[in-house]
């Protein structure tokens, strides 16, 4: 079909071109009708050329626009991935933070402030199987006079140890401050709390502490104890802990006093 039509241009151009037609009464309106038409070609090929372009065009965009939204995405992968790895390090540090507040930095014990919170949790939940010890060490003044704070540091440390070996399961220590340490015991029986006192003493008294030469170190503890009575607060159980500490202090040291 193609082909009969390009033989039928040919054929009319070369009756157009032809001198002896220029007479032909059908000429004038074959060549306007061919001239014409060659017009309506020439636009046919200008509009498939400016179609052609302009689908380039298109396709050109949208090809930048592609690699504009990769490197997007890759920018915001990254930017999540940092995200995330700063969060787990906030959080850890957080973590950290929140344990270290409530620890004692020179014995790793519970600190006061942890005690108070658990003070708080088992008065709420049981407050008539409450006991409380509160514990000083006697006369450490004189082994930070007669060995230095550092060693007496450490003589701290390893009393704190050795309360918290011998109280074991029975409670919970902590480092009250200075060279006290408070033990709570919750559901235990009296008895048992005041033989697991006793045995604490003996203990410490048995001790020997390094002194960094061949001196030995040995020391005490006063002991002062307070079972839940009826109509008790935290506060006044803290106190009768501790009028019975001072008990303990005044009648000789070394010894626990029961109120
Ligand atoms: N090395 C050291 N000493 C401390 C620490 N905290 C408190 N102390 C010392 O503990 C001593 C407590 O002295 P005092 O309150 O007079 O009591 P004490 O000498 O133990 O005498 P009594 O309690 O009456 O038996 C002071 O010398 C404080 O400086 C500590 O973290 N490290």
């Amino acid at each position: 079909m193609k082909s009969d039509i390009k033989a039928l241009e040919q054929r009319v151009l070369s009756a157009l071109s032809d001198n002896q037609n220029l007479e032909h009464p059908l000429y004038d309106v074959l060549n306007e009708l061919w001239q014409y038409n060659q017009s309506q070609w020439a636009r046919i090929e200008q509009m498939i050329r400016v179609s052609d372009s302009y689908q380039d065009m298109i396709i050109q965009r949208e090809k930048t626009l592609g690699e504009r939204f990769d490197k997007h995405l890759r920018q915001l992968e990254k930017i999540t991935r940092i995200s995330d790895r700063y969060q787990t390090a906030l959080r850890e540090a957080n973590l950290e933070l929140e344990q270290a507040s409530y620890m004692d930095a020179l014995t790793g014990l519970p600190n006061r402030r942890k005690m108070l919170r658990r003070l708080k949790t088992e008065y709420e939940m049981r407050p008539e199987s409450l006991c409380l010890a509160m514990i000083d060490i006697d006369h450490f003044k004189q082994i930070n006079d007669e060995f230095g704070h550092l060693i007496g540091d450490d003589v701290l440390v390893s009393v704190g140890n050795l309360i918290e070996h011998t109280v074991g399961e029975l409670g919970h220590i902590a480092r009250w401050g200075g060279e006290e340490f408070l033990v709570i015991f919750s559901q235990v029986e009296e008895q048992e709390v005041e033989r697991c006192l006793e045995q604490l003493t003996r203990v410490i008294r048995d001790a020997r502490f390094d002194s960094g030469d061949d001196v030995r170190i040995r020391t005490s503890i006063s002991v002062g104890k307070s079972h839940y009575q009826q109509g008790d607060t935290i506060d006044s159980l803290i106190t009768r802990a501790d009028n019975a500490l001072y008990r303990a202090k005044n009648t000789g040291r070394d010894r626990v006093v029961f109120d």
